[in-house]
């Protein structure tokens, strides 16, 4: 069944996506709208709640990274079979997500000197307090957040690398947990050889 992915040129919600699927060694249509160009009335239009990304399989579309991401580790083994073990997966998506929510309270703002300040608070405040966890999370599970390689893995070095991007940082350099795990993803099989391709993202 043809399987196309849609966003934006960038890394944003949708990298761990297609890290996941190149990953899986999925076929995919890799569908990229420019960020400059946007909002494109008439795709936009289309789009069930008028945002991306968007997943399609056949006939059938998935909005939502998260939902897109864990339906497509599924199909790749990525996703515990354990109903608990997948709830926790969940929770630790979920704290992810919480910290990109202060990233985006940092993209939307348009005051220069209010971006600043918020940026600051990001870097001195908000990345500690999550990061300290994850990384907690990591190493005393061998490394990963469960054990072993899971979806939560790909969705965190996704939101590290779209963080990196918009504050111009590298937040995972302090948390050698983090760090080693955003290692071991970039160099996995698939994931690799896409990122070897792919161009290089600006804002
Ligand atoms: N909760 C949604 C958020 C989707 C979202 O915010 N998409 C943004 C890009 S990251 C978007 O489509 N922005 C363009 C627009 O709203 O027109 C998800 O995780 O997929």
């Amino acid at each position: 069944m043809a399987k196309k992915l849609h966003y934006f040129h960038l890394n944003g919600l949708a990298e761990s996506i297609r890290y996941i699927l190149h990953y899986g060694g999925q076929k995919f249509e890799d569908v990229r709208y420019d960020l400059k160009s946007w909002p494109i009335k008439s795709v936009k239009d289309t789009l069930p709640y008028g945002q991306l990304p968007l997943y399609e399989e056949g006939n059938k579309t998935l909005n939502q990274s998260l939902a897109i991401a864990r339906y497509v580790a599924a199909q790749v083994h990525l996703l515990p079979t354990d109903p608990w073990e997948q709830a926790v997966l969940d929770a630790i998506v979920f704290n992810i997500y919480d910290f990109w929510g202060k990233i985006l309270v940092f993209i939307k703002e348009n005051d220069a000197a209010k971006k600043e300040v918020i940026k600051k608070e990001i870097i001195n405040e908000s990345v500690d307090f999550f990061f300290s966890r994850f990384e907690k999370e990591l190493k005393t599970n061998k490394g990963f957040f469960n054990g072993k390689l899971s979806w939560a893995d790909f969705v965190l070095v996704g939101i590290v690398e779209s963080a990196n991007l918009f504050l111009g940082t590298e937040i995972e350099k302090k948390y050698p947990t983090v760090l080693a795990l955003v290692q071991k993803i970039r160099t996995l099989p698939g994931v690799k050889e896409y990122i070897a391709t792919r161009k290089p993202y600006a804002l």
